[in-house]
């Protein structure tokens, strides 16, 4: 295909013809419905934990709108990526680099899908939140994914704040504004979010390296990733307890966090204390990245109970 002065050559390639139209599950493909799950689970906390009452179709307008934009990014995120996906083992299946859709389809479901979920979350709920769940959408598409990831092995320490925006929607969803409590939740994620992802990347290391992405294992080495993770864990532990410090959560909170908090800091322990790698199975690792998923879960789910349980 030719270049375009807008967009490289590379961007513009389809990895192969695609048949058409696409199959509606791979539209659903494309939204990353696993990871998203996570990503909706703590805008909904965000949302329960909030004080003051919201109407319980608003409730579901307001997180449905938070699924709906997250998945719109992750879609923006493939039609960027379908080179580079297709280049790695773990995404070669995704519907764009399996040809299984064109790439102008799931751009034009990304862009459409970002205005629904915004438009739909600013008249069902208050603008301030559609102004959070448009700048994440921005901030994990043009900050992470397009600028970033293929710049910077600190691409996710920056980009992950992405991620972190979904409690503060939730919970502005409730209030129409933003305090301590959903800053804190903020803190927890964007500071777990390297972990998580760091712990992974050691395990599919050749996978990026293949694809050119200066993930930081790539960059820096297995040592230094592994140093990395056990310094953002313990700003992590910090930031997962100081909704305790300072008194916004209760006693539910307060023991799952310790005890969640404890043993994340003893996985990512192991997973710094090995010097040699075993790529064959990477166990502590891919322990620790596992265990990531349950541990946000878990405090998540604590918050939400310590304002509904204990109230
Ligand atoms: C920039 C930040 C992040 C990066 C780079 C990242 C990266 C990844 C990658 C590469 C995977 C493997 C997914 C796959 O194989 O398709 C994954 C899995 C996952 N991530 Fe993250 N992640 C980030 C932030 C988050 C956030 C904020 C959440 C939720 C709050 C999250 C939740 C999950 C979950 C639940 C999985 C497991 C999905 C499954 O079971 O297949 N991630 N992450
Ligand atoms: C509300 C809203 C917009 C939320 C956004 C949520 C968000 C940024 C989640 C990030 C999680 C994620 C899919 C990372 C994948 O990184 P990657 O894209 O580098 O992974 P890949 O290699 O699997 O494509």
């Amino acid at each position: 295909m030719a270049s375009s002065p807008i967009l490289p050559a590379t961007m513009l390639t389809d990895a192969r013809a695609a048949p058409m139209p696409a199959h509606w599950r791979d539209f659903v493909a494309l939204t990353k419905p696993r990871v998203m799950t996570l990503v909706v689970f703590t805008g909904l906390c965000g949302l329960l934990a909030a004080p003051g009452s919201i109407h319980p179709v608003l409730a579901f307008t307001a997180i449905l709108c938070i699924a709906l934009g997250a998945g719109a990014a992750a879609a923006l995120n493939q039609w960027w990526e379908a080179d580079i996906d297709a280049k790695m083992k773990r995404t070669a299946s995704r519907p764009l680099p399996a040809g299984r859709m064109e790439r102008h389809a799931a751009l034009h479901f990304g862009v459409g899908l970002s205005f629904f979920s915004v438009i739909l979350m600013g008249m069902a709920t208050n603008w301030l939140a559609a102004i959070v769940l448009a700048v994440s959408i921005l901030f994990y598409v043009f900050v992470y994914t397009i600028w970033l990831k293929p710049r910077t092995a600190q691409n996710i320490v920056i980009g992950g704040a992405a991620g972190a925006f979904p409690p503060v929607i939730g919970w502005a969803a409730v209030t129409g504004d933003v305090s301590a409590l959903p800053v804190a939740l903020f803190m927890l994620i964007f500071f777990w979010t390297p972990p998580h992802f760091w712990a992974l990347a050691l395990f599919v290391k050749t996978d990026y390296a293949a694809a050119g992405i200066p993930m930081l294992p790539v960059v820096s080495g297995e040592v230094a990733t592994r140093r990395h993770i056990w310094f953002y864990t313990a700003i992590m532990a910090v930031a997962a307890l100081a909704p305790v410090v300072l008194n916004l959560t209760g006693v539910i909170y307060g023991t799952v966090a310790l005890a969640g908090t404890a043993l994340f800091a003893v996985l990512a322990f192991q997973v710094y204390r090995r010097r040699e790698s075993d790529p064959a199975r990477m166990a502590p690792e891919r322990r620790l990245f596992r265990y990531s998923i349950l541990y946000l879960f878990l405090l998540f789910g604590a918050v939400v109970a310590d304002r509904w349980v204990l109230a």
